[in-house]
């Protein structure tokens, strides 16, 4: 392994010939130097005499370099720095090993300590020599005189030995307590050496007499055999601290300490004392080492050593260089001036904070409680929770009455209070009490500004932080929707939907810079998104050559569909290609310039799809659009990109089996029947709902009641205009092309203009009957078989009734002809 390593570095080490013949010329530059310089000193009076006698043949020189090493000599020592000429030579012969590309020598390091000793060995000797001899160079002495001349010969003195003791504490990291170390040790160490030689001797002495001292050969045995010292039985306490002293020392020989025996001598002195009862001190476990009390005055010096065998892959030094040299890639760098916007472009709507009406909450404490007795259910606690819309009313039942028995009145309790908004909880989760929720008479509003502002939304470490509003609690409820990783939102038209999906826009905005963000936009509905159109070029994403980033057109939503499924495939290559599990990893690794963009890589913003009318489009376009988001749902969590779908209709043919599991984050407002209940959130509960802005929201676990926060459209409106307002980029996020068949396909689609004339009144009959059966229709209206099974097409297409469902009729998804006369009424209006 070490070879192949040494191999490969060795042929890393290639030296080209220009290389070879320059390092040698500077080795021999140095060798020469150095022999000049040394004959030069020796002989330099003779042969300064002869100075300018170079081309005189018949003078001799004495310097083993002839009179060339003599005009070295002379011109590097005695007319420059003296014997610093020296470190000159040494210079040369660094260079020459690294132009060898050996790294005998730290360059920088050689340099500046070569440079230090260049200007300050001069001085000194120009100092010691009072310019008499050669030893600090002209120079050196010049500069000297200069210096005395304005800082007299004691601050020159002081300079000299202060920079020095600068140079040394710098050099070798000196301290105070290390110094002291460092004298304690060669203290040790002299006495130590001393000891070694005095036991010795006294061996010697007792060999002759060894039945005169006992207790002198036991401690020689002691410190000679450790482990037959261990094995004999321990007479006293000092023989006892000897062997642990022996013991302890092993673990911790230092390479000065050559043999047991004498590591043993040496530390024999040390005051280290045990108490016989210290349990005794295993050698291979070295951490098993009891504490002994340490001297205040030893130093303790902490050196993390570096990990010498590291060494960085090819690809990893090329990022690390990059990194040095650039720094990590900012993402914001194309818009670095864009300025989030402030919290003061939401409207203050004012005080908040929750009344409490003292009268309102008796007399409904009264009326749950005269209710509760009615059903011989006893209560021994009542508690109540205001939050901004409904007061939480929690009891805590007598002994004896269970709560499943609470739970089966669970329909008479809501019918007998039946004011509108009572959800029952029973019990409440993780706690033993039933949970009345009634809504208060005065609402308090939740105002965007206020759940913005707040610290849990703003210091709110989320990937992609929403802000929905207030609990029932009145605490602020944020939520990841990386993590959701989806969202599904149902709620009857005016019951706040569109406030939803602007508070989430809004707080992701608020938290996410254009390059991390891109918004997709379906918006049937045309007026409820365009408000963003503004911010085109800074946070929406739209599939190349189209005009508007907001898509309204149900046709073209298949194609930005389908290109958004490439995002996902594409995303899915270079993750893959990056070794990177997320997006987050993925970004991390390009930020850290290990993704080289020159194979595709890129920064990735996370991609929100927004669509405000998921009915419209399921009815217009069914399979080619529910196929491409059910794909997304299921696999893009990873990539980032996260899908929003709200619609008014959460009927099973728009929300489909297929499109619910993939949606495991879901927001009911409130809705017509406990069916749409149901469809949405898998249980009842968001027709009790009061509206504007009273939400369920459900994150797969558990279902928890809020209010949601209230931006209205000029607080969108500004927002969007103080973003559109700044410099962005050139175009939206371009999302990759599609090119399959053109979006016009109209399966399932629902035409208003061609509809049956007898359509509504068939739409009467089903949902009256509650039976989507064709045959049916045929024997109601009269109609043949191929009229009845049209209508019966149209009637699924917008929703009324279910899918074709074999032999057995169709579901038949609108509850009472209250819900389907305002439904055909909105289909009119279309
Ligand atoms: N969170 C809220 N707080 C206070 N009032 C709200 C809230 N949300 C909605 N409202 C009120 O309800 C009205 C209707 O809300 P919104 O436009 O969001 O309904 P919608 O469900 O989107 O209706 P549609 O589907 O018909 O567009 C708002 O104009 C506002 O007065």
């Amino acid at each position: 392994m070490n070879n192949e390593h040494t191999t490969s570095s060795n042929a890393s080490k290639i030296i080209s010939k220009p290389r070879i013949i320059s390092g040698i010329v500077f080795i021999l530059l140095s060798i020469v130097l150095t022999l000049s310089f040394v004959s030069y000193l020796m002989n330099w009076k003779a042969d300064q005499s002869q100075a300018g006698t170079m081309g005189d043949k018949a003078i001799k020189s004495s310097n083993v370099f002839g009179k060339i090493g003599d005009w070295l000599g002379n011109l590097f020592i005695f007319e420059s720095i003296g014997v610093a000429a020296f470190v000159v030579a040494f210079l040369c012969f660094v260079f020459g090993t690294l132009i060898f590309k050996k790294n005998y020598f730290k360059p920088w390091k050689t340099i500046s300590h070569s440079l230090f000793f260049i200007c300050w060995t001069p001085i000194f000797f120009g100092a010691v020599t009072k310019g008499q001899g050669v030893l600090g160079g002209v120079y050196g002495y010049q500069i000297m005189d200069y210096l005395r001349s304005y800082i007299g010969s004691v601050g020159l003195w002081l300079v000299l030995v202060v920079s020095f003791a600068l140079y040394f504490i710098l050099e070798f990291n000196l301290s105070p307590s290390s110094i002291k170390k460092k004298l304690n040790d060669i203290n040790d160490q002299t006495i130590g050496k001393l000891k070694n030689m005095m036991p010795d001797s006294q061996e010697e002495f007792n060999a002759d007499d060894e039945l005169e001292n006992e207790a002198v050969q036991e401690k020689k045995v002691a410190s000679t055999h450790p482990t037959k010292a261990a094995s004999n039985p321990i007479k006293n306490e000092n023989d006892f601290s000897n062997i642990i002293v022996t013991q302890e020392v092993e673990p911790i020989k230092t390479p000065n300490q050559t043999s047991f025996e004498e590591e043993s001598k040496q530390t024999a002195p040390e005051p280290v004392i045990l108490s016989p009862s210290a349990p005794p001190i295993s050698l291979e476990k070295p951490s098993e080492i009891p504490v002994v009390k340490a001297d205040d005055n030893i130093a303790f010096n902490v050196e993390i050593k570096k990990d010498e065998d590291f060494v960085p892959t090819p690809e990893q030094q090329k990022s690390d260089d990059l990194v040095s040299k650039h720094g990590l890639y900012d993402h914001k760098l194309d818009l670095a001036k864009f300025q989030m916007p402030s919290v003061n472009l939401l409207k203050d709507y004012g005080n908040e904070e929750i009344t409490i009406n003292k009268d309102e909450l008796e007399e409904n404490k009264n009326r749950i409680v005269g209710l509760l007795k009615t059903f011989n259910v006893g209560i021994s606690e009542i508690k109540a929770t205001i939050g901004p819309t409904v007061t939480l009313y929690e009891i805590v039942p007598e002994a004896g009455i269970r709560v499943a028995a609470i739970k089966k009145l669970q329909d008479d309790i809501a019918l007998n209070l039946s004011a509108l908004g009572i959800r029952i909880i029973a019990p409440m989760p993780g706690k033993g009490t039933i949970g009345i929720e009634v809504p208060r008479k005065n609402p308090t509003m939740v105002s965007m500004r206020s759940v913005v502002a707040s610290p849990k939304f703003q210091n709110a470490d989320m990937d992609l932080p929403v802000v929905f509003g207030r609990t029932i609690s009145n605490e602020v409820f944020v939520a990841d929707l990386a993590k959701m990783p989806h969202l599904l939102m149902a709620g009857a038209t005016g019951q706040g939907k569109s406030v939803g999906i602007n508070a989430i826009l809004t707080s992701l905005i608020y938290k996410k810079h254009p390059s991390e963000l891109k918004f997709v936009m379906v918006d049937p509905k045309k007026v409820e998104l365009s408000l963003y159109s503004k911010i085109e070029r800074h946070y929406l994403a739209k599939l190349p050559d189209t005009e508007d980033a907001i898509i309204t057109d149900n046709a073209k939503v298949i194609n930005t569909l389908n290109s958004l499924c490439i995002e996902m495939d594409d995303r899915y290559e270079l993750l893959k290609n990056a070794f990177c599990k997320n997006i987050k990893e993925y970004n991390k690794k390009f930020s850290e310039r290990k993704l080289n963009p020159e194979n595709g890589h890129r920064y990735l913003p996370y991609i929100v799809l927004v669509v405000d009318e998921f009915a419209d489009l399921i009815m217009t376009a069914g399979k080619e659009v529910e196929h491409p988001i059910a794909r997304l749902a299921q696999l893009a969590r990873a990539i980032g990109i996260h899908l929003i779908v709200a619609t008014q209709r959460p009927s099973v043919n728009v929300i489909t089996g297929m499109i619910k599991a993939n949606f495991p984050a879901r927001v009911a407002f409130r809705v017509i029947s406990g069916v749409d209940s149901k469809t949405i959130l898998d249980s009842p509960g968001a027709e009790q709902l009061v509206g504007k802005g009273d939400m369920l929201y459900f994150n797969g676990n558990d279902l928890t009641r809020l209010q949601c926060a209230f931006v209205d459209t000029p607080e969108v409106e500004r927002i969007a205009e103080f973003i559109g307002e700044q410099k962005g980029y050139s175009d939206a996020y371009l999302l990759p092309e599609y090119s399959g068949e053109d979006g016009s396909s109209t399966v399932g689609s629902f035409d208003p203009n061609e509809k049956d004339a007898l359509f509504e009144e068939a739409a009467r009959i089903v949902v009256s009957t509650q039976q989507g059966s064709t045959s049916m229709l045929q024997r109601q209206l009269k109609l043949g078989y191929n009229r009845a099974g049209r209508i019966m097409d149209q009637l699924e297409a917008t929703g009324i009734v279910g899918g074709f469902n074999g032999a057995k009729a169709r579901e038949v998804q609108i509850s009472d002809l209250n819900s389907l006369e305002k439904f055909l009424d909105e289909l009119k209006g279309r």
